[in-house]
């Protein structure tokens, strides 16, 4: 059972540290001496956001596999802990040359320079024998990815190697097996890494695609943290000029206090705004840009499916109406995350299943970021152009990008003598028109070169998310706490604006009071996005998507 206990140590009116510890001697040792010293080594805010708590977790060591299970050049097992060291001592040994499973092992004299790799032999603790040749590294505490000693221990990736060092590993009373993200959670415990930074981690573990990866290093790099970080100073100073006005009275302080309070929060509301204004463009790098293709039957929809995917994933015969159901593929375009569905061909039908398919269809073409419309080039030329009404409408009202398809069916400058290519675009407002064959490949260089660069410029994708003008890209939790850090800010704005009579309403301290109270509420708000008050609800979510051995 955890004891807890308190060290509360004043720091202003309304700061204090505190100190959650384990009932166990050595931590109370170190709690006691906390004040003392200038490290704050696996310790973080509680949650009231102002104090410390020193975390049990950190007492035993861990261990576990770090890279996947399975017959590959190497495997990673990672140790972290107080007896990491110890584990070290008891399994790396020098190299011999004579490759006797049972002959005595020469451990390394003294203990490892950390950060340097090791040739090594690695030997069961207790029966000595050798389990394989390998490589070995300590990380001395607090400069490891933990905070922790950490020892890693690079031998051959087969499954026996593998089984046979977790299970000496095993037979150490003081270690144990780490759990999902355990390493991970132990960084961020010992402030290593903030919450968006073990977000940023396990995107960038997860990213499929090129922009993926570059918005997750930049927020595992810690470009979110310094700018919620930077925010939440920003409401602090706010919140401090609004605390001298309380502290001092209007008499003894500069007229110009509250404005100056104000001028900050209005100032961050602004950037508030613009960060949740581009949440849909975060969420199009995080999930992925959805693309509907649509059109009429037959005109090769489920045929440009396939293509895109590179695979048979979509019936494709010449009977007009064999796609039905909407079919959804992820697929990777010029680095960005794409989900593309296809649909039914739009027609007038009478046919229950068909119709059920095209009412489908309209609404995915509805969800769908950007729409892609397929029409065969046939339909489009001579002098009698069939497209019907009800596609002509949807057009118009969804704004897609056309795609002619089946351009070796006609004449090549069939393009320049059809006027409806161009009533597409100037009446009835396509986005544009690209004229291919799928069959023959004939222009779908070109419209896929074209279609990657419309779609990084339409939803602000370019290269280079790392500079410092470019939007950030931020996910669901962050979003949810960067609206209420606004509603807070807006709340204290609307506390300290000048009402009808052109008079500030703040008649009494007590109205101050308040106010100060929202703004209070706001810098927390965000300090819950960089996990700097505690979140002890939400953590497990977010370690538990982790991998063991992460
Ligand atoms: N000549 C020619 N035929 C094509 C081309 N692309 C597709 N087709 C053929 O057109 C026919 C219809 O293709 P699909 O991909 O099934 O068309 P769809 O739009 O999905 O049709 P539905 O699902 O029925 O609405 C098939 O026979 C394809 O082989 C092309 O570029 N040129
Ligand atoms: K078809
Ligand atoms: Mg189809």
């Amino acid at each position: 059972m955890l004891a807890k206990w308190f060290v509360r140590i004043p720091r202003t009116t309304w700061q204090y540290y505190s100190l959650r510890v384990p009932s166990s001697s050595r931590a109370t040792a170190r709690a006691v001496h906390l004040p003392a010293t200038s490290s704050l080594r696996g310790i973080r805010p509680t949650s009231d956001g102002t104090g410390l708590v020193l975390s049990d977790a950190q007492r035993k060591t861990i261990y576990a596999l770090s890279t996947p299970p399975g017959k590959a050049g190497v495997a990673v097992i990672r140790i972290s802990g107080v007896d990491a060291l110890q584990v070290w001592r008891a399994v790396v040994c020098r190299p011999t040359k004579g490759r006797s499973l049972v002959k005595a092992r020469i451990h390394i004299e003294g203990d490892p320079e950390p950060w340097r790799m090791y040739r090594c032999e690695v030997v069961h603790p207790e029966t000595q024998e050798l389990l394989d040749s390998g490589l070995a590294i300590y990380f001395k505490g607090p400069k490891s990815f933990t905070g922790d000693d950490t020892v890693e221990l690079h031998v051959h990736s087969g499954r026996a190697v593998i089984a046979s060092v977790l299970a000496a590993l095993g037979s150490f009373p003081t270690l144990r097996l780490a759990e999902p993200g355990e390493f991970t959670r132990r960084a961020f415990e010992s402030g290593r890494l903030d919450l968006t930074e073990v977000e940023g981690l396990h995107d960038l573990i997860n990213a499929d695609t090129s922009s993926q990866r570059q918005a997750a290093l930049q927020a595992a790099g810690g470009i979110l943290k310094d700018r919620f970080e930077s925010l939440r100073a920003t409401i602090l100073r706010s919140l401090s000029l609004v605390e001298a006005l309380i502290d001092f009275g209007e008499e003894d302080v500069e007229d110009h206090v509250l404005d100056e309070a104000k001028a900050l929060a209005r100032q961050t509301y602004g950037i508030l705004g613009s960060l949740l204004s581009d949440y849909r463009r975060s969420e199009i790098v995080r999930t992925g840009l959805r693309v509907a293709i649509f059109g009429p039957p037959n005109a090769g929809k489920s045929t440009l499916l396939n293509f895109l995917a590179k695979r048979e994933a979509a019936i494709v015969t010449n009977i007009p109406g064999t796609t039905r159901d909407v079919l959804e593929v992820s697929l990777d375009i010029s680095g960005l995350p794409v989900i593309i569905s296809d649909t039914a061909g739009i027609r007038a039908t009478d046919d229950v299943v068909e119709t059920i398919g095209i009412k489908r269809a309209l609404e995915a073409v509805e969800k769908a970021d950007l729409k892609l419309c397929v029409i065969d080039i046939q339909d489009i030329i001579g002098s009698s152009p069939v497209l019907s009404p009800d596609l002509i409408a949807i057009i118009r009202h969804t704004r897609p990008i056309v795609l002619l398809n089946k351009l070796d069916s006609a004449t090549p400058n069939v393009l320049e003598e059809t006027e409806l290519v161009h009533r597409l675009v100037q009446e009835y407002g396509a986005v544009g028109v690209w004229a291919v064959s799928l069959r023959t490949g004939a222009g779908v260089d070109a419209f896929l070169e074209e279609f990657g660069d419309h779609l990084r410029e339409r939803f602000a994708l370019n290269d280079g998310l790392n500079e410092e003008d470019v939007p950030l890209v931020i996910n669901a939790r962050h979003r949810e706490h960067l609206i209420s850090a606004s509603n807070f800010i807006s709340a204290f704005l609307d506390q300290t604006t000048a009402s009808s009579d052109g008079e500030v309403d703040l008649e009494t301290p007590q109205d101050l009071v308040l106010a100060a109270e929202e703004l209070r509420y706001a810098a927390q708000s965000i300090g819950k996005i960089t996990g700097r008050i505690d979140v002890e609800d939400i953590l497990d979510t977010i370690f538990r998507e982790f991998c063991i051995g992460k």
